[in-house]
């Protein structure tokens, strides 16, 4: 579904996306693990078409979408779990995913004011607010969530533009024991639904949920496979992982 060739990135002197080639089948979940400053953000970035990089290819469905813009990837299928469309904190949770809903839209829904509203665009929110386990926190406003519900919110607001894949990064991050739990529970729901790019510091997260995960180091990848050949990879033991970590 997502295939990226030799891509490409430097920022004037470093490397930040070393010729990585990948290719991620429907329905899986695909995590990219690496070191900090190993060029994830940047990948991903290069995905959503945030960043264009400066050579190589992403495909998408086949498609080579290397040159569209984040709106256009985001309407082939292709969502970010954030930045599509950013947060309005004193707006309520259904609100802020209607207004995700009708940005997706585009031009059929012109009066965002009355998104909250609006049966056709809080049909689909109130539908991805239950898939979070958001439903029952629908009316509160977004700054008065807590951060993990804030990151479940940021999924539902990517998930009610109808995407096909998703790009996660770090959607762990500053999250405790209960959280995290949650999180990883909220992806294994998701798994299987949507193909999934999960960018995850979470080792235990990742291993458990993953269907194939690429080792970033420096920018270029140093190997890809299950977690089990993952897990028992010299390279990727001495390179990241440590010994006893897994
Ligand atoms: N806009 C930029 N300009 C210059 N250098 C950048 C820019 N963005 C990222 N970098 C550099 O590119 C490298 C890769 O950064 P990136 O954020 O992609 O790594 P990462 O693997 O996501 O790290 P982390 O796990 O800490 O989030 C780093 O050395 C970073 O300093």
């Amino acid at each position: 579904m997502l295939e990226t060739r030799d891509l490409y990135k430097r920022f004037g002197g470093l490397v930040a996306t070393n010729h990585v080639s990948l290719s991620i089948e429907a329905g899986e979940l695909h995590a990219i693990i690496g070191p900090n400053g190993a060029g994830k953000t940047t990948l991903i970035a290069q995905l959503a078409g945030e960043l264009r990089p400066d050579g190589g290819a992403v495909l998408f469905d086949g498609r080579d979408v290397t040159a569209l813009p984040v709106q256009h990837r985001a309407a082939a299928g292709l969502a970010r779990s954030f930045q599509i469309t950013s947060v309005f904190p004193p707006f309520t949770a259904l609100a802020n995913v209607a207004l995700a809903v009708q940005a997706h839209a585009g031009h059929s829904f012109r009066f965002w004011r009355d998104a909250a509203r609006d049966g056709r665009l809080t049909g689909p929110a109130r539908q991805a607010l239950d898939l979070v386990g958001l439903g029952p926190r629908a009316d509160v406003p977004a700054e008065l969530l807590s951060h993990g519900e804030r990151r479940q919110l940021e999924i539902a607001m990517a998930l009610a533009t109808g995407p096909r894949m998703l790009l996660l990064d770090e959607p762990m991050a500053g999250m405790g024991p209960a959280e995290g739990a949650g999180m990883v529970e909220l992806l294994r729901k998701l798994k299987g639904h949507y193909t999934i790019l999960l960018v995850e510091h979470d080792m235990d997260a990742v291993f458990a949920l993953a269907d194939w995960i690429t080792v970033l180091v420096n920018g270029a990848v140093i190997a890809t496979g299950t977690p089990d050949e993952i897990r028992s990879d010299p390279e990727v033991r001495r390179a990241y992982l440590g010994e006893e970590t897994v």
